[in-house]
């Protein structure tokens, strides 16, 4: 498990003290995959990296797999940290060195004969999916494959623990979800706990199994991921999932008064928001048998999160006044969330 307790970091520079973290409590269960998204600035980084004292906190607690790293000295924080494995946005490697000595690199002083570290060289160049490219050099590789070569590297000592500074950051779409599946699969094998830093919801919805947003370094709404995504509490939250849902397109419509979304006298322009609990019954055909309350589907978004539904329906209810106000407080009731966007 790894647990932040009350961690603050201000760096002191000329011009002023930059409170990049502030008194930021969290824990991470082994075997998790921890999202921690926020817009650039917001203290992530500097976070992340709070966990294997690359940054030493101002003030606060940091544990990983038991051991309190902050009061560790020196030598034993070296041991813990080799527990700790980390890949980054532009993925560090040795350019001197082929892909082979990479991943190798980090088993120096290891106990293991030179027998045994071959062959776990070439069990990571396996995993990662590039056993052709051992004697590549790094400036011969695709980005993705870089990151894959990254990846392997920070695997050679078995930590317990992976973290990812904006991994997939410098990648495109079709290749950020290939290394995320490879995270994901590794995470899988191996009971590994990654902790994943990001600025794309996309990102946290993929693979993520709880996510903390950060705001100004703090962490300003923390919860398993389907929570998170269907019943968010911050603005910024709220903003962030906007990015992974065309439903945000609705909103510019009526700003921009589309015929799309107009509506007649007696007739209401609302969201409707949905999870699993709400699609095992047929809401919207009861709305219009019980209430005499039509139902036009203007815009429909499913996500599949976790393995559960969850959705956002944009419909226009015509009807009498009061038979819409008792068809909203029925959806309300079987825990729809619905937003009247126009009336
Ligand atoms: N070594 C440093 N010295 C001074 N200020 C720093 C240092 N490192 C980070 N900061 C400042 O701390 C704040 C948080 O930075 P951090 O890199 O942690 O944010 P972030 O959320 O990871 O952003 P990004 O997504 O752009 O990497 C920023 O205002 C940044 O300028």
């Amino acid at each position: 498990m790894i647990r932040l307790e009350n961690i603050s970091k201000t760096f002191n520079t000329k011009d002023a003290d930059v409170h990049a973290v502030r008194d930021v409590t969290l824990e991470i269960q082994d075997g998790e995959i921890f999202g921690i998204i926020g817009f650039s600035g917001a203290g992530k980084s500097t976070l992340v990296r709070c966990i294997n004292l690359l940054e030493r906190p101002t003030k606060g607690r940091v544990f990983v797999n038991g051991a309190e790293l902050t009061s560790l000295n020196e030598k034993e924080l070296r041991n813990e940290r080799k527990k700790i494995g980390m890949i980054f946005q532009h993925f560090n490697l040795m350019s001197q060195r082929t892909v082979y000595q990479n991943i190798a690199y980090p088993l120096k002083g290891s106990k293991l004969s030179k027998e045994e570290q071959e062959q776990k060289i070439l069990s990571l160049l396996e995993l990662i999916d590039l056993k052709d490219k051992k004697d590549a050099y790094p400036s011969q590789l695709s980005g993705g494959q870089k990151q894959r070569v990254a990846i392997a590297r920070a695997l050679a000592n078995d930590p317990k623990v992976l973290l990812c500074d904006e991994a997939t950051s410098a990648l495109d779409p079709q290749t950020t979800k290939s290394i995320l599946k490879l995270l994901k699969s590794i995470n899988e094998k191996t009971g590994i706990t990654i902790v994943l830093i990001t600025h794309e919801m996309a990102v946290v919805k993929d693979i993520c199994d709880k996510v903390a947003v950060m705001e100004n370094g703090c962490v300003v709404e923390e919860g398993p991921i389907l929570e998170v995504f269907s019943h968010p509490k911050a603005k910024i939250t709220k903003n962030f999932i906007a990015t992974t849902s065309s439903i945000s397109h609705v909103y510019e419509l009526v700003e921009e008064h589309s015929p799309v979304v107009d509506i007649q006298k007696g007739q209401r322009l609302v969201k409707l928001n949905y999870d699993s609990v709400s699609t095992s019954k047929a809401l919207i055909s009861e709305v219009s048998r019980n209430f005499h309350v039509d139902t036009n589907i203007v815009f429909g978004n499913v996500e599949i999160i976790q393995g559960s539904p969850l959705g956002d329906l944009v419909v226009i209810f015509s009807g009498k006044h009061e038979d819409i106000d008792q068809a909203i407080a029925y959806l309300e009731k079987y825990e729809v969330g619905v937003e009247v966007m126009k009336q």
